[in-house]
């Protein structure tokens, strides 16, 4: 047999060359090429190879022992991945180890996905700092507050917290409840015309950045710049890719993210001036705005920082960009839970009928929404279960000693994942099965070890608006559930994830929306 396969090798399967057949083959250029020319190729292809070789070794040597391929893709290493991640592939990596390692485009990653390596990145300011993706940085400008660290940010954050206490959260709730209520009629008489499902991905969205810039600016920004914005705000949503093509060149999607924070940062700073001369001229604050100019007129205020129209619009753009595709998959994924989990949705519903007490008018307000445990139960589960971030890249400041036997190389990406903590089946039984129970019990395994529920991450950059965001989930659906009936018409998509900066079902969330019969 092994003879055989020799013959046939040497003479079937390779044609014999003959000097006939070379005749008409044409020689290569560089073969034929002056001895210096050939010198200056081999010089050439000698350093190239090197350096191929040179990153084989570095990749190797900064990996070590840690799971991940043991070689690297030359130059792009899993760059293929990052353009179109899928959830399988996430896991895969998170599965892979506490801590594995890839690279992509000679920067090397350091995975971390259990809740003890995520929590100490997170929580070690001096080794590691937030570097979102490459773009963010391009399309925020450099000088955003968000990318202030250390003791500069804590002054700068202590002074953000301020717009988010319970006398703001008190304004804002009214706002929210009043667009909510616009965009569930909206909805209803689009249903009506044409009752076949829609993905409500966009509605939702749509829905957000209205109540966002209402919340953040009111009457300080007219309708056609909030339009504008809500139009525009999709080409940020697909520029937030881990790897980008590094230019910002025209057409490129970076270019077309930074066009929209030029127009948008345009309405927020002239929205910024008009609020301080309504206050100024003794108004109520009605907005985020001006309850923080009102706050920097306190005494207690003297001697801190004054905020610039364009400081302000800078931030105001900074939880546009942290909040709206966050809010979007969470809200998204809200209305899929509970339409596909019909015993939670009649749970939902009861306590809104008993705490809305058949006036269904009434505005909601903060009072109302801290009478609604099971619905709040079920927004903190809904995030667990499909948590819209599901990472944060950060970067080492200097060698970063992560384990006892390994320490992560100065400069090196470091992700955070939150997956794995969120569904620890120590702490979460049967970790895949939505049970807002899990979160009544004070004694409960879930409430007793609060360090696993990263959703909004831990530590000095943990979510600054997440009392904020968890209130604006629990209201558009109670809203949603007091006001309407609705079917979610389930796919084979349904279930399946695609990721476009944060998580979504792959359909969309076909949904069907009609106006609920009170008895
Ligand atoms: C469901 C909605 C949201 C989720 C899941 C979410 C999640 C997160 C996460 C995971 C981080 C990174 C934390 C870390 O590095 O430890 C973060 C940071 C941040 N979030 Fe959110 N977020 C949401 C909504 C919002 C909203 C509504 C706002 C503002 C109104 C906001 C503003 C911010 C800001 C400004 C940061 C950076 C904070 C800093 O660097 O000091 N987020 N968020």
């Amino acid at each position: 047999m092994a003879s055989a396969l020799r013959d046939r090798s040497s003479s079937a399967v390779v044609p014999s060359i003959t000097a006939d057949v070379l005749d008409h083959i044409s020689i290569p250029a560089f073969l034929s090429a002056p001895a210096g020319t050939a010198t200056w190729l081999y010089t050439t292809l000698a350093i190239v190879f090197g350096l191929l070789a040179l990153e084989q070794s570095v990749y190797r040597y900064k990996k070590r022992h840690l799971p991940g391929d043991n070689w690297t893709i030359p130059i792009i290493g899993k760059f293929a991945d990052s353009v179109k991640p899928t959830m399988e592939g996430y896991l895969r990596q998170w599965n892979s180890g506490a801590l594995s390692a890839l690279s992509v485009f000679n920067i090397f990653i350091v995975m971390a996905s259990s809740n003890e390596y995520s929590r100490k990145i997170l929580n070690s300011p001096t080794h590691a700092e937030p570097c979102l993706v490459y773009s963010a940085k391009q399309i925020l400008r450099p000088d955003n507050w968000v990318f202030l660290t250390g003791k500069v940010h804590v002054e700068y954050r202590r002074v953000l917290n301020g717009l988010f206490t319970r006398k703001a959260l008190g304004i804002y709730v009214g706002i929210q409840d009043q667009i909510t209520r616009k965009y569930l009629k909206q909805w209803l008489a689009d249903a009506a015309a044409d009752p076949s499902p829609k993905p409500i991905m966009m509605t939702c969205r749509d829905l957000n950045m209205e109540t966002s810039l209402r919340v953040f600016c009111g009457e300080h920004i007219n309708d056609a710049a909030a339009r504008e914005i809500g139009e525009k705000y999709w080409s940020i949503t697909v520029a937030l890719e881990l790897v980008n093509f590094p230019l910002a060149l025209p057409g490129t999607k970076v270019y077309r993210a930074i066009q929209c924070r030029k127009a948008a940062l345009k309405h927020l700073e002239n929205a910024a001036a008009l609020s301080k001369k309504a206050m100024a001229a003794g108004k109520e604050p009605e907005c985020m705005l001006g309850h923080w100019v009102r706050s920097m007129e306190e005494p207690t205020y003297k001697g801190r920082k004054d905020f610039s129209d364009l400081e302000m619009a800078m931030v105001v753009f900074s939880f546009l960009f942290a909040s709206q595709d966050a809010m979007s998959s969470g809200l998204i994924y809200g209305f899929q839970h509970l339409t596909d989990h019909p015993e939670i949705l009649a749970k939902v519903r009861a306590e809104q009928d008993r705490v809305r007490a058949g006036d269904y008018e009434r505005p909601v307000t903060l009072e109302m929404l801290d009478a609604m445990p099971y619905l709040r139960a079920f927004v903190r589960e809904s995030l667990r279960v499909k948590p819209p971030v599901t990472m944060v890249p950060y970067k080492t400041l200097k060698a970063f000693p992560i384990s006892d036997d390994y320490t992560v190389p100065v400069g090196s990406m470091v992700i955070p994942s939150f997956y794995n903590s969120l569904h620890d089946p120590e702490v979460f039984p049967q970790p895949d099965t939505l049970e807002p129970e899990r979160w009544l019990d004070p004694e409960g395994s879930a409430n007793q070890n609060p360090k696993n529920y990263l959703v909004f991450g831990s530590g000095p950059h943990k979510c600054i608006g997440l009392e904020y965001a968890m209130m604006n989930m629990a209201l558009v659906l109670a809203d949603a559930v007091a006001l309407m009936d609705f079917e979610h018409v389930r796919t084979e998509q349904s279930d399946k994830v695609q990721i476009i900066a944060t998580l979504f079902p792959q359909d969309g969330c076909l949904m069907k929306f009609s106006p609920r019969v009170h008895a």
